[in-house]
Order: structure tokens, then sequence, then C-alpha cells
């Protein structure tokens, strides 16, 4: 004889409005809810720490409505650690990697704010550059004078930059060294970054690829244990066609591709506000629909995105409250959702040691 669990009725009904909510399914939300006598305590396995109130107070106006009767509601988050192939790095629960098939399409700068767009939604995040041949991170965290200290010359103290933590090969050696360097040879450096590094304990690592999808992003890709990557492109045509080579490169390896960017969506006259879409439109929408992929969202072309980027002073820490910032976060959100929902959770959490270094995010 079979029993069917009875679940209980208040859980069954927060379950219910919290799939509602995010416009999913009962039974991807229900592990999400837990009741203890009156309290209700819910932990989303994703970083939107700015909607914790909202959705407090969504679901006790809908409890009101009901014939329920709870005392108190508990939101809070717990990122679990994404299965990958290869073993996970000491300390970090998710590699996601952001990448681009052309070149200049401002994955850099997105790299960098969504890293300070999750870090605002609760998670603790790192960021590395692995563009060995163009490290431009360091310029827009604004500490290219930074160098990681070493107490055993083994292992590396990564910088701080507004309460985040990063490596880069722009840290280590001067850009002509480096730009000479073979494919092995650079992705050899990279997963030795990566390995040498004392990350204090991680939500999220972002790793900013090199554009392009040739060997070196390839064997990144298959040598680094990626947990998902993110896709960055323009609306024209040629960077898309490159974009669709990043989707079929990561297909390749089995990384999952989260969703794509569509970064210089639009130009929006600063005098009119008449918004024009220079590089065409509708590109990301039509390839993200072509592959079954989220557009995670769109950036505009954007005066002080550059300007943010070039002074290395992030526009969504500086700006926190910009239109701008509030689309960063947007985007971080739908990331780390499509990653709780697309990535099944490893089995152990044996790699997350503790911090080895005292770490604050900012
Ligand atoms: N939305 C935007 N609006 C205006 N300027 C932007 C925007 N996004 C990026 N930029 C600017 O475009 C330039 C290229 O950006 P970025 O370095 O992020 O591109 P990239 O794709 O990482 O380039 P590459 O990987 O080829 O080095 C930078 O000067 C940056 O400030």
């Amino acid at each position: 004889m079979f029993f069917r669990r009875k679940t209980h009725p208040v859980q069954d009904f927060i379950s219910r409005v919290l799939a509602d909510y995010f416009s999913l399914e009962k039974e991807d939300v229900a592990s999400w809810v837990s009741v203890d006598g009156a309290s209700v305590s819910i932990v989303l396995p994703f970083a939107c720490k700015t909607q914790h109130e909202q959705i407090n107070a969504y679901l006790l106006q809908q409890l009101a409505q009901s014939s329920l009767s709870v005392d108190e509601i508990t939101v809070t988050g717990q990122i679990h650690t994404g299965q990958t192939k290869q073993p996970p790095v000491k300390n970090i629960k998710n590699v996601i990697a952001i990448a681009s098939g052309k070149g200049g399409v401002g994955k850099s700068t997105t790299a960098v704010n969504l890293a300070y767009a999750l870090q605002q939604e609760g998670a603790r995040v790192g960021i590395l550059d692995a563009d060995i041949y163009g490290p431009s991170i360091p310029i827009m965290l604004g500490n290219e004078d930074a160098s990681p200290r070493s107490a055993d010359n083994k292992h590396m103290e990564p910088p701080e930059a507004w309460g985040l933590v990063a490596n880069s090969i722009g840290y280590l050696v001067p850009a002509e060294d480096a730009a000479v360097w073979r494919g092995p040879m650079a992705s050899r450096a990279l997963k030795q970054i990566l390995d040498e590094t004392l990350w204090p304990m991680l939500d999220y690592l972002i790793i900013d690829l090199p554009p392009g999808t040739g060997d070196i992003q390839l064997t990144m890709a298959q040598q680094i244990p990626v947990t998902a990557s993110i896709i960055v492109t323009t609306p024209q045509d040629l960077a898309l066609a490159d974009a669709q080579k990043g989707i079929a490169m990561f297909n390749k390896v089995n990384v999952p591709v989260l969703g794509l960017v569509e970064n210089m969506s639009f130009y929006q006259c600063v005098k009119c506000g008449h918004k024009d879409p220079i590089f065409s439109e509708f590109g990301a929408e039509s390839l993200a629909d072509k592959y079954g992929l989220p557009l995670l969202g769109a950036l505009p072309l954007n005066t002080q995105i550059r300007e943010h980027a070039d002074a290395g002073t992030p526009l969504v820490v500086t700006q926190p409250d910009s239109e701008l910032a509030v689309t960063y976060r947007e985007i971080a959100r739908a990331a780390s959702m499509s990653l709780a929902l697309t990535v099944p959770p490893a089995q152990d959490d044996s790699h997350i040691k503790g911090d080895p270094i005292s770490f604050k995010p900012g």
C-alpha cells in the first residue's frame, strides 16, 4: 500500500504563492519552504537579498486573505555548490565564466558590474581576470598598482577592491610579458592563479574569459571547474554570430549557459530620451530564442558605464541607486536563479574550508 506524504496546508499555500511570484512550478519551490508551528522559513537558493522584504510582504498579504494563520515569515538566501565535472576549487561554490565571441562588446565591464550586483544581492563574490593577453579588471577596479601578497611564497592573498576579492595576471606580470605567451602557457598560468590564490569562501567566482572561442577559451573551459557561463553580446549580426560559437563551445564541454546579456543594446539621447538601436534590434533576443536560453537583460550604450569603467569606480558600487545599477542587479538575480534551477547541487561541500584571509564582503 502506498501513502502519499500529506503536505502542511501552510507549506502548500506558501509554496503556491512563492511559485506564482517567481513564475515557477510549485514543485520547484516546495523545498525552499519549511514550517515550524506558526513560523515559516524560506531559504532561497539564489541571491536576491534586495527582494527579501518585498517577498515577505507579498506572502503576508496573501496569507491575510486566506484562513491560515502564521506568526512570522523569515526569508533568507543560501547558495549551494553546483555540480561540476572537475573537482571544485577550495572555498569556491560556483565558478561563473563570462564570455563573448567577439572582442570589445563589453564583457569585462559586464563581468565587473555583475560581480558587484551579485554582492549587493547578498552573495560572497570574487573575480578572476582570465584575459591573459589584455587584463582590464585591475583598471576597472581602480587598483592597477595592487599586487597579491604572499606569506609563504606559494600562495597569494587576492587584492580587495570595493569589497570584492580579485586576482589578475595584470597584478603579477608586466603586460608585455604575458602578451607573448602561447596558448598552453596562458591556460597553465590561469589554472595556477586560480589554484594558488587564497580565496575566501565565495558563493560565486566570476571569471572574465578572454574574448573569442578558440583553443585557449576551450582549454580554459575544460581545465577549470566552471559551473556555468554567461554570454555577453551586442545586437549586431557579427557579434551574434560569434556569440553563437560561444554557446556551441560551452555545449561541447557540457557547461550550462545561464543566458545572454545584450550590451550596448541601444543609445538613449541624454537630452530628449529618444532610444536609438545603433547596433540593430532584437539580436540577442532572437539568438536566445533560437537556443532556448533566457535573455538575462539588456544594457544601453551609455557614457556613464564607460566613464566608471575607465575611472576604476565600478558603477554598481558608486551609483547603487541609478537605473543602470538596478538593471545590473536584475541581471544578477536572473543569473543566480537560473544557476540554482539548472545546475544540480553537488553532493558534498567538503571543499569549503573557511576563510584563510580576513574578508568582509563590502
Ligand atoms: N554599455 C556600455 N556603454 C558604453 N561603453 C561601454 C559599455 N560597455 C562597455 N563599454 C566600453 O567599451 C569598451 C570595451 O569594454 P570591455 O573592455 O568591457 O569589452 P570586452 O568585451 O571585455 O573587451 P575585450 O575582451 O576585447 O578586451 C570599454 O571602454 C568600456 O568602458
